[in-house]
């Protein structure tokens, strides 16, 4: 028996499956290899069957190729601890649970393996419920001959050597000089570490002081002709724009100076890409780099391939990068349905983690202000943390002892930086949701940066967009060792705690501490007020957001002696007397 190749849960099979499923009342699996022919079928015990052993296929690096669809007589397509492990340990392309109910399927469950850091398949994923003929099946299928092909080993080694890049930044006419140089010549600085930290060397930096603008070449034709001359002598493979250029734009320059051209967002998902490490690290970045590369294939003919290496091509998603639009299209939903279920399943955990009610406190800033280091100096802990930008991509978090015998838990979080493109920040949005739904902020800034100020209005900037703005915040004076303990910095004028430290010396950190357990304690509120029987939302809506000490039942009412957070009282507000 075969069914079509492709189809990874063939409807004639699932009807068969449920019919006769009832007929029996006992569990049948089926399975089959990615062709569509059925290997084996067993009844009873899906976990007693024989695979047949494929060609190329012994390495515990690779999947079977086969994959099992079994019923559950009981009504629920919920897959069972067993089904994981046998998907697991059969090192199945998927393990696919139809629920049955009077002969007729209630609802589909998909599993399918994941790997770990070794590339051993130690996981699984779970997809649904489906129906047969649901659209999103096919790319399940993709995503199983994907990773299947995707050993890690393989997966990054589309880096090639160093890449020698030009820099073209351009001159706005205003804009403050701050240590003799112009907002222009300090971004283009900064794009000169960011192309260092994604492995590029730079040879020369381009100012351009009156740009044309070209809506064509954006620099106009006759510069980027004597850029392409400056690239062949300098032995340059790569330009990098410090701005964000169209579709258009990229492809005129590359066919005028023969150079790969980059702009600066590519240039920023490029180094996100290399160091995505968590699965939703990864699923991010890619979702990421596809939405902002989508717009700009139009008038492509639909197909690109991007011959070579380096800034752009690294992704944690395809190792080719295969950027036919519909696939990308079909690959971004997937993606963020995924990044839902992620989002849902931290939303979980975050709920839990109020109903304890330990406060939390995120760590923000701008990238290299000395986060992680701070998180690790407040913490006891080890948090990864490098003198190089976006050291720090998925949330981390620890434990932080509070002077008076209480805990908070520190959120270290990615840092932000100018001109984040705005993909980013979207794609981004469930991590950064750790900053909004945080207790208190510390915005931790580097004063030894010539341009700290500047840095903090763009970190106020992206809170804004966050509508985190609003939040108690202690503005964190960091590398405070680095001058001498003095700075003279302008404090915005949000209502804030200050603290000077040194994260690396230590010094002011019990200060901070202490700071820290007083905003917590001053956002608590002690009330004492009476629920009236009539609102039964009150009272667990207290447990979970407050601490309740006493309760006492009264004639007209519950009377309630409790604690509970500034952020949380609005609600209740009416009720108290
Ligand atoms: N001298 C000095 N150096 C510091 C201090 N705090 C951090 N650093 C250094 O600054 C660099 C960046 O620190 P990180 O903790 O990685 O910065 P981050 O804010 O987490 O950066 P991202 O994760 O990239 O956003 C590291 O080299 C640290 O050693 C400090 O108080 N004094
Ligand atoms: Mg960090």
């Amino acid at each position: 028996m075969a069914f079509e190749a492709g189809d990874l849960m063939p409807q004639e099979l699932v009807q068969k499956l449920a019919f006769f499923t009832h007929k029996i009342n006992r569990e049948i699996a089926v399975y089959l290899d990615r062709k569509g022919t059925v290997t084996d079928i067993s009844i009873g015990d899906s976990s007693t069957v024989s695979l047949p052993e494929l060609e190329g296929r012994k390495s515990k690096m690779r999947l079977s190729g086969i994959r099992c669809i079994h019923t559950h007589p009981n009504g629920t397509g919920q897959l069972s601890s067993v089904d994981i492990s046998s998907l697991i340990n059969l090192r199945l392309d998927a393990m696919i649970a139809l629920g049955v109910k009077d002969g007729e399927l209630t609802e589909a469950y998909v599993s399918i393996p994941s790997r770990a850091e070794s590339g051993e398949f130690d996981s699984a994923d779970l997809f649904g419920p489906y129906q047969p003929g649901d659209p999103e099946l096919g790319n399940i299928f993709g995503l199983i001959i994907e990773r299947d092909k995707n050993n890690k080993a393989a997966f990054y080694d589309n880096d090639v050597e160093e890449e020698r890049a030009i820099l073209v930044g351009l001159e706005t006419l205003s804009g403050r000089m701050i240590g003799g140089k112009s907002e222009a010549e300090r971004s283009l600085d900064e794009l000169e570490e960011l192309a260092n930290t994604s492995g590029a060397v730079v040879i020369e930096k381009i100012l351009q002081k009156k740009p044309v603008k070209d809506p064509a070449f954006y620099i106009g034709r006759g510069k980027a002709e004597e850029i392409g001359l400056l690239c062949q002598a300098a032995g340059a493979d790569t330009l990098i724009f410090d701005v964000e250029l169209s579709g258009a734009q990229v492809r005129n320059i590359e066919d005028v100076t023969g150079a790969k051209v980059v702009d600066r967002t590519t240039l920023i998902l490029d180094i996100f890409a290399q160091r995505a490490r968590s699965k939703e690290g990864k699923l991010q970045v890619e979702l990421a780099q596809l939405k902002y590369r989508l717009p700009r294939l139009t008038g492509m003919g639909g197909q690109l391939s991007r011959l070579g290496g380096g800034i752009g091509t690294r992704g944690p998603g395809e190792k080719k990068l295969e950027v036919d639009k519909r696939h990308i299209r079909r690959r971004i939903n997937f993606l963020e349905s995924e990044l839902d279920q992620v989002s849902i399943r931290r939303n979980r955990t975050r709920e839990a983690r109020k109903k304890n009610t330990v406060p939390s406190i995120a760590l923000v800033g701008y990238t290299n202000a000395g986060k992680s280091t701070l998180m690790n100096k407040l913490c006891n802990c080890d948090v990864f943390a490098e003198n190089k930008l976006f050291a720090t991509l998925d949330p981390t978090a620890r434990k932080l002892q509070l002077a008076d015998g209480k805990t908070a838990l520190l959120v270290d979080t990615v840092g932000f930086i100018r001109k984040l493109p705005h993909e980013l920040v979207d794609a981004f949005k469930s991590t950064l949701e750790e900053v909004v739904y945080s207790d208190i902020l510390l915005h931790v800034v580097d004063v030894s940066n010539e341009e700290a100020e500047e840095q903090i209005a763009v970190v106020m900037d992206i809170l804004e967009s966050l509508e985190a703005l609003q939040k108690s915040m202690i503005l964190v004076l960091n590398k405070i060792d680095m001058v001498n303990g003095k700075h003279n910095i302008r404090i915005p004028d949000k209502d804030c705690k200050i603290f000077e430290v040194s994260a690396v010396t230590g010094q002011g950190i019990p200060q901070l501490i202490s700071g820290i357990s007083e905003l917590l304690s001053e956002n608590e509120i002690n009330i004492e007020f009476t629920i009236p029987y009539n609102q039964g939302w009150i009272l667990p809506y207290m447990y979970e957001n407050g601490k309740v000490m006493e309760t006492d039942y009264k004639e007209d009412g519950i009377r309630v002696k409790a604690v509970i957070r500034d952020t949380k009282i609005e609600k209740i507000k009416e009720f108290l007397n």
